[in-house]
């Protein structure tokens, strides 16, 4: 894979990174064998002039968005959650799970106060029960979100569910799912624009291969 313009391409660590880094060498990338297990954080790929920033998964739209990165890879709960101004390319079709509303089996509404929501995600959560005209009073959490209605936190939590593995050893029942969630690929606005040829030619390679799977 090579263009002319030189790419910024912001990954995200964690969960993502190994199936997007797979996508990318299927697509031609000629990433070093080191790319999967290095703590740099910056990795430069010239043969494919691209260069990779490997960043926190809440951070890739911020910086696609200041243009630091032109494109990004980022799951569409991301992408929802910061609401950041970028282009959203393709569906790379990984990294499936989904945002649902899970509880305690049984739990129903006292109708005095407005139930507690836990989530990592308040806006997506947010927007969701103002939608079905619930009331609910959003606490932000930052990680193991199935404690809170285990120890009265909260009377629900929404998170994502994959294997639903983590509800199920912790006594806990998916209610509701909120949407399916994949991995996206985005672009900054202006990069989009002004090196079209890049990005373009980026695009039809990950395209190609999201289509042969
Ligand atoms: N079981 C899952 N739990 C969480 N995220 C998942 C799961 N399956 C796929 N994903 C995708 O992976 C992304 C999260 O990756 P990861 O868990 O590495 O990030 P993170 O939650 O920000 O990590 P951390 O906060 O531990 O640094 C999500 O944005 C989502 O799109
Ligand atoms: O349905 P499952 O396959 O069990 O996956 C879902 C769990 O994985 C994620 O947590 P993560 O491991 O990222 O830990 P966290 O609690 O720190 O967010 C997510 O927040 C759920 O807790």
């Amino acid at each position: 894979m090579n263009a002319k313009e030189k790419l910024i391409v912001a990954m995200p660590k964690g969960r993502i990174f190994e199936e997007a880094a797979d996508l990318l060498r299927r697509a031609g990338v000629p990433l070093p064998p080191e790319f999967d297990d290095s703590r740099k954080l910056i990795v430069p790929v010239p043969k494919a002039n691209l260069d990779f920033i490997l960043a926190k998964p809440t951070d890739v739209p911020t910086y696609v968005e200041y243009g630091v990165a032109d494109i990004g890879v980022v799951g569409k709960d991301v992408l929802l959650e910061e609401n950041r101004d970028v282009y959203e390319l393709l569906d790379l079709q990984i990294s499936r799970c989904r945002i649902s509303v899970a509880g305690l089996p049984g739990w129903r509404p006292s109708g005095s106060s407005a139930p507690r929501v836990a989530t990592k995600y308040p806006h997506v959560a947010s927007k969701y029960f103002r939608e079905q005209g619930q009331q609910v009073e959003v606490i932000k959490l930052n990680g193991s979100i199935e404690l809170a209605p285990l120890i009265g936190l909260a009377d629900r939590i929404v998170d994502i569910v994959s294997t639903g593995r983590t509800l199920k050893e912790n006594g806990l029942v998916e209610l509701e799912e909120i949407m399916p969630i994949t991995t996206r690929l985005i672009a900054n606005r202006v990069s989009y624009r002004m090196k079209s040829e890049a990005v373009d030619y980026i695009y039809e390679k990950f395209a190609s291969i999201v289509e042969e799977r």
